[in-house]
């Protein structure tokens, strides 16, 4: 597995986030971690970027465990927040090159990396672009592009949609559905909105702290829509 969670459980003082979690990512896969609000999704990003220390069961990141080898694990893992952190004035390119410099990456193998993930992204002809004056869909296609700069083997998106329209969405999700296929890049794409996820996707369903399940999309819906099955499960619509 190129993600592997297993056990994992986290409390906030006496409110438990996350209860006994376990799921696998292949690799070159998509999986949608699906979950209302509150059901842990943001929780358990900030266990797998280190940002909370683990208190329970553990998270291996391909291959190396976070407490074992937190430097190597960390390494192979390119993460893309909420909210924006790119440098607003600063350029597309700028941006870019900065992240690559504090990874150790830079003059030429930097701006070649750097126009290969501009490209892949669709977003070459914007490299000179102060990043305030794009839109949201561009914005977060230059932070994909950013944290794909070190080649990471798995990708993890925190409701990377939220604020963008339904065409910037929908382009926003076959690009990375591309990646994983053309990359072999792992990703995980937490999200509350079922239109995001394809058949094909791999979807790890929480709610409350809990897995409530771990499939593929289109195996896991029957005949329902992914909508109905995940209101079916949660009690909560979208
Ligand atoms: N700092 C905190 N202190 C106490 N409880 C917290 C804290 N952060 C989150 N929680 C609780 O932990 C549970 C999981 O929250 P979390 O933010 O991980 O869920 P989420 O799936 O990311 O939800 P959202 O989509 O609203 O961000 C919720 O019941 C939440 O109220």
């Amino acid at each position: 597995m190129s993600l592997q969670v297993t056990d994992l459980s986290f409390s906030y003082g006496a409110k438990t986030a996350l209860e006994r979690v376990s799921f696998g990512v292949e690799r070159g896969r998509f999986a949608a971690l699906l979950g209302p609000n509150g059901a842990g999704k943001s929780t358990l990003f900030s266990l797998m970027t280190r940002l909370f220390g683990t208190q329970g069961g553990s998270i291996s990141i391909a291959g190396h465990d976070l407490r074992v080898a937190p430097l190597a694990a960390m390494a192979d893992l390119g993460v893309v927040f909420q909210q924006t952190t790119l440098d607003l004035d600063l350029t597309v390119q700028q941006n870019l090159r900065y992240f690559a410099a504090l990874h150790g990456i830079s003059g030429r193998a930097a701006d070649r990396r750097i126009d290969v993930a501009l490209d892949r992204l669709g977003m070459a002809e914007r490299a000179g672009e102060k990043a305030r004056g794009l839109n949201g869909g561009h914005k977060r296609r230059t932070e994909i592009a950013r944290a794909l700069l070190h080649e990471p083997k798995v990708l993890l998106l925190d409701e990377p949609t939220v604020g963008l329209d339904a065409v910037t969405r929908t382009g926003l999700t076959r690009h990375i559905h591309d990646l994983c296929l053309e990359t072999g890049v792992t990703v995980l794409w937490a999200t509350h909105l079922t239109d995001e996820v394809s058949d094909a996707d791999q979807v790890i369903l929480l709610h409350r702290g809990r897995l409530l399940a771990d499939g593929r999309c289109g195996d896991l819906r029957g005949s329902a829509s992914l909508s109905e099955y995940f209101a079916q499960m949660t009690g909560v619509s979208e």
